[in-house]
């Protein structure tokens, strides 16, 4: 996709414990594939693309954290700026569902953005061995006023939709995020176009 008429780019984390599959998330959205032997994060990764929503064109910086404490020392600087926020659990696994609170807690100490966007995400449905329900993360995304999704990164299911939701709730939150210079020359009117960024 070309990379002219861009109305902004956003910053977009993926949280939580090491091994819920946020590497294969990241994987799958952008470049649609998927490693059964996916190798640990240390550190962070990056990676950008494109998407278009609603006619409108954004560049996404995601930011895949590692989750294992020992690689986390940057922690503050990987939260700075950020407007959205994806937070996975394992579906199969309940002490990462039980996590979550504190990666929650996370966000609120180290994210720099007011009303950021926040989508829960209960990662490896494809699994038979599942021990969290969906309504179970349902009940925990409505309690914590966040959105939630189910998802796998081995199958594509849900992966599409829980990056385009977080896209979208960006875009409709007034102030969290900024025109790039030549987002200007959009016409927003076109199909329904996102008209309430800041221009600041
Ligand atoms: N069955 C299944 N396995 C998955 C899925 N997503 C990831 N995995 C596997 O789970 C393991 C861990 O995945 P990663 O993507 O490395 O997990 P991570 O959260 O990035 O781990 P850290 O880098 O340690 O924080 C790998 O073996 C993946 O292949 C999924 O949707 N279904």
């Amino acid at each position: 996709m070309q990379q002219e008429n861009i109305l902004a780019t956003f910053k977009i984390l993926i949280i939580g414990e090491s091994g819920v599959g946020k590497s294969s998330l990241m994987l799958r959205f952008t470049e649609d594939d998927f490693d059964k032997d996916q190798a640990l994060t240390i550190g962070v990764d990056f990676k950008t693309k494109i998407v278009e929503i609603d006619n409108v064109k954004v560049k996404l910086a995601i930011w895949d954290t590692a989750g294992q404490e020992r690689f986390r020392t940057l922690t503050p600087s990987y939260y700075r700026d950020a407007q959205g926020a994806i937070l996975v659990y394992d579906v199969t696994k309940k002490d990462t569902f039980q996590k979550l609170e504190s990666w929650l807690n996370e966000l609120e100490i180290y994210g720099t953005r007011n009303n950021m966007a926040k989508m829960i995400v209960g990662n490896k449905i494809d699994s038979t061995d599942r021990t969290i329900t969906r309504d179970d993360g349902f009940r925990f995304a409505k309690k914590h006023r966040t959105m939630f999704i189910e998802t796998s990164a081995r199958t594509n299911e849900g992966v599409r939709d829980a990056f385009e939701e977080v896209v979208r709730k960006i875009m409709e939150t007034d102030g969290l995020w900024e025109r790039n210079d030549y987002g200007d020359s959009l016409d927003l009117n076109r199909g329904g176009g996102q008209q309430s960024g800041c221009s600041c």
